[in-house]
Parts: structure tokens; C-alpha cells; sequence
């Protein structure tokens, strides 16, 4: 049996990719040029906002106070959660040092980048727990200066939830200014800001485009765009957990792809008869993005069994990736292209969107083919560095002479030559290519 498909996507994240790229590339050109004047006309232009753009301290607590405590002790708990998991795996990362011959050393150094621009969306939805996942990572990876930037609401400025949230991570610099405007500021160094040394977090197609185009002059962590979500699921999964969950994450956007695999076709009929009355029962912004969401992008497969399961949703590569299926060792084992992986119905990736201590900054479109997501590790320079004793380097000369000499580069042979000659004085050498 191949595979079955039970609805197929009309749609791809790819689809106006070009118009996206048009766009983006003149805004940031205008932005370019015209620095904090275009960037402020941009912001009037797609966020209705005039206000002020780099935040005072005077706003900054105002904004804090503001939030509800009950909430701010939710953002303390994820704040927690993430920054703990960010120094367990900053621990995994360190400075180690060989002799890789006698008398020659070579060792690896951490180094965290200096400045850090974090992207917090906010255009549909505030999103909080973005600022945590961003902010807290560059934090612990030591950066000396973390600007986050999100979206103002018009009259407003940026949510204070989010203020608080950035604030309390750890960031230096709170931007009211969103979209491309804002993933620039921090780039050229607008605003007073020190230019980024690199960009992270999630965004729109406008932003992660942006991102794109930048990439090179302004390190990136990775493509994370429209929010993509798979769900693998055998004939023992709740029907109903599966609809919900995948209605969860087309919540996010029109443009945010779900699909379930499956090797049970009944599963599968039900899961797609429960979704459309779990879209019609959301409130309403969140049912228009589901109910496009589902229409145009969302997919149903059903492969003829687990071994197919898998190697299908590897294809896929998706950002967020499910398992509800019995042996969820043998998955773990098995599975090889995901953002992140959530094991059982036990979990959710809501809960690793929001409070699990996992980033929820991760490759969109197929990106998780080559990359995982957000990590301190994202921030932090893996450089090499080497020296040697006069004995040590002799056997190093010789070789890289030889090699040199070989690859026709006689420049670079002539820089070992004159310190055999120098070390080694009155010894003969065979340095010629076929020596
Ligand atoms: N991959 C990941 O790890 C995550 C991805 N996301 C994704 O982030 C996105 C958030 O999107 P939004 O709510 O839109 O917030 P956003 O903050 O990414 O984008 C809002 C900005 O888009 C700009 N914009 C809107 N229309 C434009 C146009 N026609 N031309 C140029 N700029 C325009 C505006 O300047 C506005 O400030 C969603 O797609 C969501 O799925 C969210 C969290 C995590
Ligand atoms: O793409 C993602 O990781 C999002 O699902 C994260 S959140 O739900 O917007 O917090
Ligand atoms: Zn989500």
C-alpha cells in the first residue's frame, strides 16, 4: 500500500514566498538609508504606532506594573524552567585543550557573542513566553547586551506582559517596534542600540524573510517562521487529544501547517470529522487562523505502517513533532528530523511553547532537516586556537611544506621553511614536494 492521502494541502509555506521577498528586501533597504526616521514611518505604516521606541526605565516599570502577579509568578516559573535547561546545556559545550603531538597544543575556546537582538512576535497574539525562550538563553550564554524588540499596539506600546517578561530574562534594551522595522533597528543599530552581532527568535514570513536576507553581515539562529506541527498516531491514540492538538498549533496563523500520520485510516476519519467543531468552538481571531490554517495547509496521511510513519514525518522535518503511539522508545530511537519531540500524550507542545524549560524557537519549512532550534549554544563562538614548543613544531613544519609545496603554494611552504631554519639550524630537511 502506498501512502494514502486523506487531505492534502492546497498551500505551502513557499507559496508567496517571492511577493514576501520583494517586499522585505526594499523595506530594509529604505530602512537602510533613512535609519530611525524610515523606521518610525514604517512602524506608523504597519503597526499604527508613534510612540516612543526605545523604552525608558520609567516605561519599563510602569509597563511592569501592570501585570497581574498571579501571571507574573507563571513567568518566573518558565523563566526558570528554560534558564535551568540553558545552563545544562551551556554545560555541555566548554573549553578543552590536546597535545595533539609532542609539543604541540591545540584547544577550543566558548566565546558568547557581544550583543544579542532578540525578535519577540506580537502581532496576532502577545507572545510572552517568546521573550522567555530568547532573552533567557542569551542571558545565560553570557552576550553583554540583549535587546528584545516586539511589536507596539497602536496608542499602547508593547505589551506589558511581555515587558515584564524580557525584563525580568535579562534584557538591557526593550524596543517598541516590530516586523521587518524592528528586526532592522537592531541590525544597523538604530536608536542608540549597538549593531547585533546576531538575531534570534520566531516571527511572521516578514520577518524570518528578513532575517534571511540579513543573514551574513548578522549571524541568525535559524529560519523560525510559520509555526509547523506533525502528529504521528497508531490505532490507540485519543482521537480526541489528536484533534485538540492539532487544532492547538493551527491556531497560530493562516499560514501554519498541521498534518497527521497515521497507520489507522479510522483514526484518521475521526480526527478529521472532531477539527472543524473544535475550530468553530475558539474565539474568533484564533477560528480564522485555525479554519484557514486546516483548509489550506493541513494534511492528512496514512501510511501502511510505523516504519512508513516514520520515515514520512522525517521528510517533513516539522518544527514541533508528536508522538501518541505505543513504544515511544522505539520513536525516539527512530526519529531523526524534528524541532523538538514530544513523547506521549502525557505532553503537549503547548507546554513546551510555554513553560517545559525546552525553547520553543525552532526551524520552520523543513528546517529541521539540517538544524535544531534556539539554544545558548546559538550565541556562543566554538573558536580554535594553537601553540607549540620549537621541538613540537618541527614534525608540523616538515608536513605542512611538503603539503604546500605539493598544492603549489610556495608561500605558504616558505613559512615553514624559515623556521626549520631558524629552530633547527645546520639540520637537513627534504621539504620538496615529493620528499
Ligand atoms: N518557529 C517558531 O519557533 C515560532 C514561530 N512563531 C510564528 O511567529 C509568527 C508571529 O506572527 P505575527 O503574529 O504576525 O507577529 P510578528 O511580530 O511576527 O509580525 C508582526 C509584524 O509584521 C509586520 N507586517 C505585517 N504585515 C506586513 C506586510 N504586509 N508587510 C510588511 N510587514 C508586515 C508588521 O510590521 C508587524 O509588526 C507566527 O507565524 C507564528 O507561527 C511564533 C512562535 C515560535
Ligand atoms: O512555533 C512555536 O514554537 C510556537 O508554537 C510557540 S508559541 O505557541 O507561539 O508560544
Ligand atoms: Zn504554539
Amino acid at each position: 500500500m502506498t501512502r494514502e492521502y486523506l487531505k492534502k494541502a492546497s498551500l505551502t509555506p513557499a507559496s508567496d514566498a517571492s511577493e514576501v521577498h520583494a517586499t522585505v528586501k526594499s523595506i530594509l533597504a529604505d530602512i537602510e538609508a533613512g535609519r530611525d526616521d524610515k523606521a518610525r514611518e514604517y512602524a506608523a505604516k504597519f503597526d499604527r504606532y508613534e510612540g516612543n521606541v526605545l523604552m525608558t526605565q520609567d516605561e519599563i516599570d510602569a509597563a511592569c506594573d501592570l501585570v497581574p502577579e498571579k501571571l507574573k509568578a507563571d513567568i518566573r516559573f518558565a523563566h526558570d524552567n528554560v534558564r535551568r535547561f540553558a545552563e545544562l546545556q551551556k554545560g555541555t559545550t566548554t573549553d578543552v585543550e590536546m597535545e595533539i603531538t609532542p609539543g604541540f597544543v591545540a584547544g577550543q575556546k566558548v566565546i558568547p557573542v557581544d550583543a544579542a537582538g532578540c525578535y519577540v512576535p506580537g502581532g496576532r497574539y502577545s507572545h510572552i513566553a517568546s521573550a522567555i525562550m530568547t532573552v533567557t538563553t542569551a542571558s545565560v550564554a553570557g552576550c553583554k547586551s540583549i535587546t528584545a524588540c516586539s511589536p507596539p499596539r497602536p496608542g499602547v506600546g508593547v505589551a506589558p506582559a511581555i515587558v515584564y517578561a524580557a525584563h525580568i530574562c535579562g534584557a538591557h534594551n526593550i524596543l517598541a517596534m516590530g516586523g521587518v522595522q524592528g528586526v532592522a533597528a537592531m541590525t544597523y543599530g538604530l536608536f542608540g542600540l549597538p549593531r547585533a552581532n546576531i538575531l534570534v527568535g520566531p516571527g511572521n514570513q516578514f520577518v524570518a524573510e528578513a532575517k534571511r536576507i540579513l543573514f551574513g553581515r548578522v549571524g541568525i539562529d535559524m529560519i523560525a517562521g510559520p509555526t509547523d506541527s506533525l502528529i504521528l498516531a497508531d490505532k490507540d491514540a485519543d482521537a480526541h487529544i489528536v484533534a485538540t492538538d492539532l487544532v492547538s498549533q493551527a491556531e497560530h496563523g493562516y499560514n501554519s501547517p498541521v498534518w497527521l500520520v497515521t497507520d489507522d485510516r479510522d483514526l484518521a476519519v475521526k480526527v478529521m470529522d472532531m477539527v472543524p467543531g473544535l475550530i468553530d468552538d475558539l474565539p474568533e481571531l484564533n477560528r480564522e487562523n485555525a479554519f484557514a490554517a486546516w483548509r489550506d495547509y493541513a494534511e492528512v496521511i496514512v501510511c501502511k505502517d510505523r516504519e512508513d510513519m516514520a520515515a514520512c514525518s522525517d521528510e517533513y522535518a516539522p518544527e514541533h513533532l508528536t508522538v501518541q503511539a505505543a513504544d515511544l522508545d522505539w520513536w525516539l530511537k527512530k526519529l531523526t528530523c524534528y524541532g523538538s519531540l514530544f513523547l506521549g500524550e502525557e505532553t503537549t507542545v503547548s507546554y513546551g511553547d510555554k513553560a517545559t524549560g525546552t525553547n520553543h524557537v525552532l526551524p520552520t519549512s523543513g528546517a529541521a532537516s539540517y538544524t535544531g532550534g534556539l539554544s545558548v549554544h546559538k550565541y556562543m563562538k566554538i573558536v580554535t586556537w594553537q601553540r607549540a614548543t620549537r621541538d613540537g613544531s618541527k614534525a608540523v613544519a616538515e608536513a605542512t611544506a611538503r603539503i604546500s609545496r605539493l598544492e603549489g603554494m610556495e608561500g605558504h611552504a616558505r613559512a615553514a621553511d624559515v623556521r626549520l631554519a631558524k629552530y633547527f639550524p645546520g639540520e637537513n630537511f627534504d621539504l620538496s614536494a615529493d620528499g
